[in-house]
């Protein structure tokens, strides 16, 4: 079944270098404007239940094309269909009466998301309880922090429960724990095979989020199909562009140190100590990383460490997680646990390499503590093979293959 059906949907905005050259041109019939392309027409279509993250450049269009999702925003052109009852979340604040209580705020949303009164009045409690905002509900809104208003917001278009939800970069604001509770409601809104369209400059959390994605680039779309692969696309582009990270683009999930969860101690085991202190490792040798990690109050099956093994010029060598080897932290002295990664042999070629150390919960989206660059390591090699990694090969005679 298909929730959102978009034909040549596309959107053209009016600049005006002036205020007074609206009026010049309703006056003198004749344009006064420039027309900025945003969204050239598109088609798009959106199964039901399906996970679709929109991911490109700043100024790439995204937002024009939640808006458009979302009913804010008419198009230049076309038709888009959604089945059943939409939500969303825009721009900070948008939708929100700056005089009106966060209470009456609810109440206003609700009514305009299509809620009888009846409905509206056994929400409340559940709206007000996940956003936990406590006393602050009854004051005028105006006076709420960004991260006050991304609460009340996510709280109300989820908990309507619709069945397409809209969001827009939203996250990015407030604070790590409500982060979390958002992306956990997220991935039961994907459990219960509910619509989900996912904007976000993150493309850790979209490639982990989301089963789909879209790519657009100056309002065109680049790419689409499995996440995994438009996100990569994008990476590569991204990279032979700049011969770097994406400006505003972030490839590895953030940090978010909530307070009862964090690395301990993260330490290399091996090697010779050297003088500038990185100790040196031999390719062959083996190289074990302990991590000790303050568990809290969280479920051991709740916290799993990441590490990435990186080069000195920022190239990812090698990562992996306790989550994406299924198993779990052993207890080490009360509320701490470790794990201990070895490597042997370790197959590095030369260089100057570190550890980046994640932890992080069980869906892999929310990130409690992280290191971004520890344990510096040496590695050499003897031989005058070249390189990042000593691949397994073998020499032999040339087969011969048949020739049409
Ligand atoms: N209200 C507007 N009036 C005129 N131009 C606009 C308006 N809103 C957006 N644009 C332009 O439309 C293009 C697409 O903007 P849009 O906000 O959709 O991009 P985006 O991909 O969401 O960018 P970002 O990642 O920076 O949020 C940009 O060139 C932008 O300057």
């Amino acid at each position: 079944m298909i929730a959102i059906q978009a034909q040549q949907l596309s959107k053209n905005y009016r600049q005006y270098a002036k205020p007074v050259d609206l009026f010049k041109e309703w006056l003198l019939k004749r344009p006064f404007h420039t027309e900025i392309k945003a969204l050239t027409p598109i088609d798009l279509t959106i199964e039901k239940g399906a996970t679709f993250g929109v991911i490109g450049d700043n100024g790439a269009g995204k937002s024009t094309l939640l808006k458009l999702l979302a009913g804010t925003l008419q198009p230049s052109s076309g038709t888009l269909h959604i089945e059943g009852r939409k939500s969303a979340i825009l721009e900070l604040g948008s939708g929100f009466h700056p005089e009106f209580s966060g209470l009456e705020n609810i109440r206003l949303a609700c009514s305009m998301l299509g809620l009888g009164a009846v409905e509206t009045k056994t929400r409340i409690p559940d709206i007000i309880a996940f956003s936990e905002l406590g006393d602050a509900i009854m004051r005028p809104v105006k006076s709420y922090s960004s991260g006050m208003f991304v609460r009340l917001a996510f709280s109300v278009v989820t908990s309507i429960e619709p069945d397409v939800l809209i969001v827009d970069e939203a996250l990015s604001v407030g604070d790590a724990l409500f982060q979390k509770k958002s992306m956990d409601r997220m991935m039961g809104f994907r459990d219960e095979k509910r619509t989900l369209v996912f904007c976000s400059h993150n493309l850790y959390q979209v490639k982990e989020l989301c089963e789909q994605a879209i790519w657009l680039d100056h309002g065109v779309i680049r790419a689409q199909g499995d996440s995994a692969t438009v996100v990569d696309d994008y990476q590569d582009y991204v990279r032979s562009r700049q011969g770097g990270s994406p400006t505003g683009q972030r490839l590895s999930a953030e940090t978010d140190a909530v307070s009862d969860v964090y690395l301990q101690e993260v330490s290399l085991e091996g090697g010779v100590d050297t003088a500038e202190g990185a100790p040196l490792f031999r390719q062959g040798d083996a190289l074990a990383i302990n991590v000790r990690a303050e568990i809290g109050t969280r479920p051991v099956d709740d916290v799993h460490i990441g590490l990435v093994l990186i080069r000195n010029d920022g190239l990812q060598v090698y990562g992996v997680s306790t989550l994406i080897d299924q198993c779990n932290l052993l207890p080490i002295d009360g509320t701490v646990h470790g794990a201990r990664l070895l490597f042997d042999p370790l197959m590095l070629m030369s260089g100057d390499y570190a550890l980046e150390a994640w932890l992080i919960d069980r869906s892999g989206l929310h990130v409690y503590d992280s290191r971004p660059v520890c344990c510096q390591f040496k590695v050499r090699h003897e031989s005058s093979e070249v390189g990042l990694v000593k691949m397994a090969h073998q020499w032999g005679p040339v087969k011969h293959v048949a020739t049409i």
